[in-house]
């Protein structure tokens, strides 16, 4: 297992926000955390990504107790993230965005050797105007990123968290502001990712983006762990069900009748 955290709890004063959680991320595959509004989704990512401490409870990266390590360390370790609020400079192009991950990843000294580790595509694709191209950004290369829609924004991040050349990419609801096509189009690149060794981890709203690309899947509900499974057993599991809907619907339901509960009240 290439991320894993074990028996994380995390308590914001007299509040659980996740009480004893355990789940890992694996090379070579999507693993989707889902869960309704509230849930800890938010929490566990920042307990794995070391912006946030847990109550008790460890964090391994490749085996290697990561717990304690602050995230420029982690960084160094393979680990990138993109954020539910786009966080791009904005006053910068698309290129020079990607141009400024790419630097910071060669500068970064201790970074850890990883002789026979293949990377995704190959190195030429590393490359800051072939990641672009890869993400479908090489026609807007030149532009400046305050400039883009959401959903080029998106993808901009993506490209940027390649660039530092990770081994487990974090995302936090990449779906959000991309319309239907753009979300296909993103779905079969993390899929493509995912097959050429990178590990993903996937949080997400969009249901039929993580039923699409997710081939494992871990359900938050109130801060523990209510259900993990391939995306048909998730989808089957009544506790689920009525997790997001409050009632039990039948099991041929398209994946987006999945939505969080709190996102159907939003949507009245
Ligand atoms: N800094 C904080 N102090 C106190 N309580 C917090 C804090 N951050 C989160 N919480 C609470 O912890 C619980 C989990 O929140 P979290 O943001 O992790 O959920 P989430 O699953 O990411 O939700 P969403 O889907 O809305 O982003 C919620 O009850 C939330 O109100």
């Amino acid at each position: 297992m290439l991320l894993e955290i074990r028996d994380v709890t995390v308590r914001y004063g007299g509040h659980v926000a996740l009480n004893g959680v355990s789940l890992g991320v694996e090379a070579g595959r999507v693993t989707g955390l889902i869960g309704p509004n509230g849930a800890g989704k938010t929490t566990l990512f920042n307990v794995l990504t070391g912006l946030l401490a847990p109550s008790s409870g460890q964090v391994l990266l490749d085996g290697e107790d990561v717990t304690r390590l602050a995230p420029y360390r982690r960084a160094r370790r393979g680990m990138a993230r993109t954020f539910q609020i786009l966080e791009l400079f904005g006053q910068l192009t698309v290129l020079e965005n990607v141009q400024l991950a790419a630097r910071l990843r060669r500068r970064s000294p201790g970074r850890h050797s990883r002789a026979g580790t293949a990377w995704p595509g190959g190195p030429d694709s590393l490359d800051p105007r072939a990641l672009l191209d890869r993400v479908g950004l090489g026609a807007v290369a030149d532009r400046r990123a305050d400039t883009l829609p959401t959903g080029q924004g998106r993808r901009l991040e993506l490209a940027r968290a390649l660039a530092v050349r990770p081994r487990v990419l974090l995302l936090d609801e990449p779906a959000s502001g991309q319309d239907e096509a753009e979300t296909a189009a993103f779905g079969d690149l993390l899929g493509e990712l995912a097959g050429e060794g990178l590990a993903i981890l996937l949080v997400e709203h969009d249901m039929t983006l993580v039923m699409g690309v997710c081939a494992h899947l871990y359900v938050l509900d109130f801060g523990s762990l209510m259900a993990e499974g391939g995306p048909a057993s998730v989808r089957a599991d009544p506790r689920v069900r009525e997790a997001y809907l409050g009632t039990v619907p039948g099991q041929d339901d398209p994946p987006e009748a999945l939505a969080p509960a709190g996102h159907i009240v939003e949507q009245r």
